[in-house]
């Protein structure tokens, strides 16, 4: 399990500051060295403003004169209530795959009637695109998101759901806009940490949480009894997004969710009856499934049809996880091809290293890595 640390001393107010105006922290601390130091912050243009917080481009300096970055700050507010893990996963689990933090910092403000409000600062690197935005920009351009592109970011990010789910960690909010993408190289890197959750322990499980539109079925359901497997559910919703260019299912509430759900996958099954019914009804269904999902995707490949139909998937115990769909088909293009185009360029670029995964992910992997990475390595 993680552990909420304590560490800070004096902390700054800085409500007050205004863009562009630097203030001072003495009490930063950096994730390189876990050393607490005293640096000058600037702070730019708001760049994110999501439900639980702020994040703004910035800089930091020791002498307020020669200014390091660009960074990305995300401030929250510090609730003793609802104790968020963000903090202990950007500073404990460093991935390729996971977005770095750099350092962190605690302030506070004074409201109107004189109550103090604690905040945290996540000092972390700044990757100005999103998936989200690399979607609109292809689509509001009439042109397709490639293939190869949308391989490359999925494999990604079941990369670092491999990692996490391996500490038993779902990130619980996974959609377009918490992907940062470098264009350029094609790196990918999941943010936002701030629904992550430990699963598996003694606390109470949130329901309420996950953006709805990359809800799973389960948590549309409010049922208490779901897995990291719900991170699967929205990464086939981001891949639907990118292959038809806006969000596959659009409900206005968790009902109508639902109901858009089932225009593709069919009814939700009643429990256990996928083992009452006969083998030839399943096929049946399955053939079903598979000419909806032809006609939902009508210019993809059949491997690709099929990884969808392995992510998308009502039962969370059936949905098929990080290290299966990693090994799946889908991926042969990364496996066989080293090179992708880059939006906007004429020359191709090395992919970036994919297969470079440490013991842990070695081990998360297990009998698959070998199907997992190229037959030259
Ligand atoms: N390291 C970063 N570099 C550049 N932009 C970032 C970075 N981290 C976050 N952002 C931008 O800020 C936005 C909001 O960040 P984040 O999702 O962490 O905050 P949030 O308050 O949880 O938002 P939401 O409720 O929308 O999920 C992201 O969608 C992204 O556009």
């Amino acid at each position: 399990m993680l552990v909420a640390k304590k560490v800070f001393g004096n902390i700054p107010n800085i409500m007050t500051k205004s863009e562009n105006e630097h203030y001072f922290i003495d009490d930063i601390v950096s994730i390189k060295n876990r050393q607490k130091s005293k640096m000058y912050v600037k702070e730019g243009k708001r760049i994110g403003h999501g439900s639980f917080g702020t994040v703004t481009q910035s800089y930091l300096s020791n002498n307020s004169t020669e200014w390091l970055g660009p960074y990305a700050i995300k401030r929250v507010v510090k609730c003793p209530k609802v104790e968020s893990l963000e903090l202990e996963i950007l500073q404990n689990i460093k991935h390729p795959n996971l977005v770095t933090l750099e350092f962190f910092f605690e302030s506070q403000y004074t409201t109107k009637d004189g109550g103090q409000v604690h905040q945290k600062n996540f000092v972390m690197e700044y990757i100005p695109q999103t998936l989200s935005s690399e979607i609109h920009q292809y689509f509001d351009n009439g042109y397709e998101f490639p293939t190869k592109h949308i391989k490359l970011y999925a494999f990604q990010i079941l990369r670092a759901l491999l990692t996490l789910h391996s500490m038993n960690i779902c990130h619980g909010d996974l959609k377009p806009s918490n992907i940062l993408i470098i264009p350029s190289s094609g790196i990918a890197k999941v943010c936002d940490f701030g629904s992550a959750q430990q699963l598996g322990g003694n606390g109470d499980l949130k329901t309420y949480f996950c953006s709805r539109f990359y809800r799973a079925p389960e948590l549309l359901l409010n049922s208490k009894n779901y897995t990291t497997q719900i991170d699967i559910w929205s990464l086939g919703c981001i891949i639907g997004e990118m292959i038809k260019g806006q969000p596959l299912f659009k409900g206005d509430n968790a009902k109508s969710q639902l109901e858009k759900i089932a225009i593709l996958l069919g009814r939700l099954p009643e429990p256990n009856t996928s083992s009452s019914v006969s083998q030839e009804l399943q096929r049946n269904l399955h053939d079903q499934k598979f000419k909806k999902f032809m006609h939902w995707f009508p210019y993809i490949e059949f491997f690709d049809v099929d990884f969808l139909i392995k992510a998308l998937v009502y039962n969370f115990a059936e949905r098929w996880d990080a290290k299966q769909l990693m090994a799946h088909e889908f991926f042969d293009a990364l496996r066989n091809e080293t090179y992708f185009l880059p939006r906007d360029s004429n020359m191709p670029v090395h992919l970036p290293e994919l297969f470079n995964f440490s013991a842990l992910e070695k081990k998360a992997l297990g009998e698959y890595y070998n199907s997992i990475v190229p037959p030259s390595n």
